[in-house]
């Protein structure tokens, strides 16, 4: 027998030692134990209950009558089996000093805190570092601060959604035959030409064949009809409320043109029964001949934009469906001179429609008042813009005097911040708001990455990250894009915001330095040199691109020309001025130099790019001081297709 490790103390080898070496002093006691197991097996035979385990020597003793006396040690049956995951383990006795020196929170701890965050109660500290983790219903911490956009209510998005599917065609608006024809000639060269939300959105209401909602308040005021078209950037407004627009100044030119008949016929007519009076025959062939619908600087409607621009801009998709339509189209904008202004609205064959800027337009008004006196329908483009502070006076006096001819006034944008909501809805408490599902959104095709500048290589060099981050995006290969199913452009345009205007000069100097091709753009660029680099951004035509491609930097710097170029990369550095509404079909990259103030500035900037389908990608750069946790939010609520506020 192997000693065993608990020696004299083990009260089994002390049992086994008595009996192996019997000792008179302990015959009794020996006798005793043995007498004690013969009279429990007795027992336990009698009453059935036999060792739970047969050999062991131990018997369980009965709980009965007869052996009221429990065993004093009992060896548990069941020491092998594992407790059922539903069974709890004991609870500890709360201990008074229980809570200290503990490394783990207690589970129910993290419940509650839970719990009193989703009630709105402020955290147990009271105090936030700004690295805590917004919580997924309510992912706008850092951006809550600076909320600007009107919020429109998930429930309504969803319900404009179901109605739009009904317009999956042009031919299912009721316009007039030549101006679906001319829907092609301001698409070319594209495949899908069906509505985009924001004009399936428009046009029915627009042509007044569909309900749309209503501010609640019923005003008794008279007046135009007021229209709010609120649609996400590159989703065509351009011709959402253009086609609507020539479709009215259409028909009332055959209205016209009928009750001019009409009127011929009458007049003919009385002429033949009166033909005896020889005064009234001399009378009718002095009357001058008038030809309404030929009528010099009277146009039938106004188009307002922020920017000369957008004057080119919107005059160009005007001019494209005007071959089909048949109607004149004047942009007029500070950068013409004043003949070809003069031209543009004093021409003989009259005006349908004008596209100025709001200061221009009020200053021509000014010393001729009958410009305004026919305009049926006036249009705001950008309007949050046009009814911000530098514009707001000339753009009201305009909608003042042209009120009294109005039956439309059309306010389009891609956001609409709070001011502009509230000034609205004073303004036209009974504006029909025609909003599309995205608005607000950035959308998921439009990528948007960070760039650390204060991390190496940089070491908070801003303008030298700008420059590796257009240099990356230069040597990169073309992206295959689907919505043109092929390759992406090999000449690579690029946009950099700043937020001064004064940082545009000193960024494109610069990117020069480093072989970038590279032109500040803003109000005082020469305007030669600046229609044209905007021409290869803004339009698709091969000469004009190439022309531009001859357009070498070296004309552009007075600095030294770098060794090092970069070829097949336009680079434009601009400000707003840029990121209101030029239509930069084929730019692929921004680069947000500064972060920008607002989330109105980041949709505004971001939708220069993905514009209709296609992709893009945005790249801030993030230096010191900038707002991390705003970029940050921005770029979740892109990730999950979320309005921005
Ligand atoms: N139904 C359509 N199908 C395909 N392309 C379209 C359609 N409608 C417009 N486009 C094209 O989409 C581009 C963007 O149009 P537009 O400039 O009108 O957008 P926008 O909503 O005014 O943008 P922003 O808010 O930036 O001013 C243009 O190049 C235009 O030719």
């Amino acid at each position: 027998m192997s000693p065993c490790r608990f020696a004299r103390s083990c009260p089994f080898c002390e049992v086994r030692s008595l009996l192996g070496h019997p000792s008179r002093s302990l015959q009794p006691q020996l006798q005793q134990i043995r007498l004690y197991t013969q009279v429990q097996r007795e027992r336990g035979e009698r009453h059935g209950t036999q060792s739970s385990r047969p050999g062991s020597g131990f018997s369980r003793p009965s709980r009965g009558r007869d052996n009221p006396r429990p065993a004093r040690m009992v060896l548990s049956d069941t020491v092998a089996r594992t407790p059922p995951s539903d069974e709890r383990p004991a609870r500890k006795k709360p201990d008074a000093f229980g809570h200290l020196n503990r490394t783990e929170a207690p589970r129910g701890l993290e419940r509650i805190r839970e719990q009193r965050e989703t009630r709105g109660s402020r955290p147990a500290t009271g105090r936030d570092d700004g690295k805590r983790r917004s919580r997924p219903s309510d992912p706008f911490h850092a951006l809550k601060m600076q909320s600007s956009l009107h919020q429109v209510p998930q429930s309504n998005r969803t319900a404009i959604k179901r109605k739009l599917e009904q317009y999956d065609s042009f031919d299912k608006f009721p316009l007039l035959e030549p101006i679906l024809r001319a829907v092609n000639d301001a698409l070319p060269n594209l495949e899908y030409r069906n509505p985009t939300p924001a004009q399936a959105v428009a046009i029915p209401a627009l042509l007044g064949i569909q309900k749309t909602t209503r501010t609640k308040v019923k005003s008794k005021k008279s007046g135009p009809e007021a229209f709010l078209l609120a649609a996400e950037t590159g989703s065509g407004k351009t011709l959402a409320y253009l086609l609507p627009t020539l479709d009215a100044i259409k028909q009332e030119e055959l209205q016209e043109k009928d009750e001019a008949e009409e009127q011929a016929r009458k007049d003919a007519e009385e002429a033949e029964t009166k033909a005896h009076d020889q005064r009234t025959d001399m009378f009718a062939a002095e009357e001058p001949d008038i030809n309404k619908a030929v009528d010099p600087a009277r146009p039938r409607a106004i188009i307002l934009v922020p920017s000369a621009e957008l004057v080119a801009q919107v005059g160009a998709v005007a001019k494209s469906l005007s071959h089909t339509i048949k109607f004149r189209a004047a942009p007029i904008s500070a950068k013409m001179s004043a003949t070809v202004i003069r031209n543009q609205l004093f021409n003989v064959n009259g005006v349908d429609v004008v596209i100025s800027t709001p200061p221009l337009l009020a200053s021509i008004a000014e010393s001729n008042p009958n410009i305004l006196a026919r305009v049926t329908h006036l249009i705001c483009d950008e309007a949050d813009s046009l009814f911000d502070r530098s514009f707001k006076p000339s753009t009201t006096e305009i909608i003042d005097r042209a009120t009294p001819s109005l039956k439309k006034i059309i306010l389009c944008s891609a956001t609409i911040p709070k001011y502009l909501d509230k000034y609205l809805a004073d303004k036209f408490p009974d504006m029909h708001r025609l909003v599309t599902p995205n608005l607000h959104a950035i959308p998921r095709r439009v990528q948007l990455g960070v760039v650390d500048v204060n991390k190496d290589p940089y070491h908070g060099n801003k303008m030298l990250a700008c420059a590796d981050t257009i240099w990356q995006i230069g040597k990169a290969s073309g992206d295959y894009d689907p919505a043109e199913g092929k390759e992406a452009v090999p000449t690579k345009r690029i946009l950099v915001f700043v937020n001064e205007r004064e940082d545009t000069e000193e960024v494109a100097q610069y990117l020069m330095k480093k072989g970038i091709d590279a032109l500040a753009f803003h109000r005082d660029t020469d305007p030669s040199r600046q229609a044209k680099t905007l021409a290869s951004f803004t339009g698709i035509s091969d000469e004009k691109i190439a022309s531009n491609a001859s357009d070498a930097p070296k004309s552009r710097s007075s600095e030294p020309p770098s060794k090092r170029t970069l070829p097949n990369t336009k680079v434009i550095v601009t400000t707003d001025l840029g990121s209101r509404g030029i239509d930069t079909v084929s730019v692929r990259h921004v680069v947000l130099y500064d972060v920008p103030h607002t989330t109105i500035d980041f949709i505004h900037r971001l939708g220069r790019t993905g514009r209709m389908g296609r992709r893009g990608r945005g790249i801030v750069l993030l230096g010191p001081g900038d707002r991390a946790d705003v970029v940050r939010e921005v770029r979740e609520a892109m990730f999950r297709g979320e309005a921005l506020i």
